[in-house]
């Protein structure tokens, strides 16, 4: 079984997805830690967040873990000399304004899509394509929206920021990331702004039991 979990950016993806895995007792993975691991190293190793030959290079280099924890996705470095979790640094406003150029790249999401498809279900998987490009066959897809106010706002709870400013970038965030960001034909649109966290765990784990 696959369930899907796709939304626009800070919609609560991540947070949803790890409820529902832990409901179900099954393994969640975040599709954007991959597409952020990957702007980190680039970041980090001056790469042109544009340039697909140089960045597969450098990803084909770099060991790259990820540990679909239902508490919460990490991902490592496993460099044998020095490894290293990638986590916390993956989650910084840097990156958030580097990943959608990446993810804008084909060869890049392939590089993601390929690990994702290599995963052995069950499990809940999140991002913004889950339930179109990669697993359209999803027994359950849920796609996630609120007003870019109440996301700022829930952003802002867990990491220091203006309100105003985080609530702007989300907006050029959701354009960057438009593309590959549209529900699918299937999926159960669920707008989370008046919902707190448990209210869209138990929307999304009732539309999983009518889909059993
Ligand atoms: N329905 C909700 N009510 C209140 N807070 C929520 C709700 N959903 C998520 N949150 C909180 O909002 C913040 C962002 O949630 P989360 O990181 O899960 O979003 P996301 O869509 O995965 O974000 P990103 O797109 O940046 O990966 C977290 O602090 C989370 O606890
Ligand atoms: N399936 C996905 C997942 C993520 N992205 C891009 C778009 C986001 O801006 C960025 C980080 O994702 P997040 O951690 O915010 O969910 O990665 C994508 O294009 N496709």
């Amino acid at each position: 079984m696959i369930v899907t979990i796709d939304g626009v950016a800070a919609s609560g993806k991540s947070s949803v997805a790890s409820g529902v895995a832990s409901a179900l007792s099954i393994p969640y993975v975040s599709s954007g830690l991959l597409y952020r691991a990957a702007t980190l190293l680039a970041l980090e190793a001056g790469t042109s967040l544009s340039d697909a030959p140089a960045l597969l290079s450098l990803l084909g280099a770099a060991p790259l873990r990820l540990e679909p924890l239902a508490g919460g996705n990490r991902i490592y470095l496993d460099t044998p000399d020095c490894p290293r979790e990638l986590t916390a640094d993956a989650h910084t406003s840097a990156v958030d304004a580097g990943v959608s150029a990446l993810a804008q790249l084909p060869q890049l999401r392939e590089w993601v899509n390929a690990r994702l498809r290599a995963l052995t279900p069950p499990f809940v998987a999140e991002g913004r394509d889950m339930g179109t490009a990669v697993f359209p066959q999803a027994r359950a897809k849920f796609f996630l929206v609120a007003s870019p106010r109440v996301r700022a706002l829930r952003r802002v709870k867990e990491r220091v920021g203006d309100v105003e400013a985080v609530e702007q970038a989300l907006i050029a965030r959701d354009e960057q990331d438009q593309l590959q960001s549209h529900p699918a034909a299937d999926a159960q649109i669920i707008d989370t702004s008046d919902l707190d966290l448990a209210g869209v765990i138990a929307a999304v784990m009732a539309g999983v039991q009518e889909r059993a």
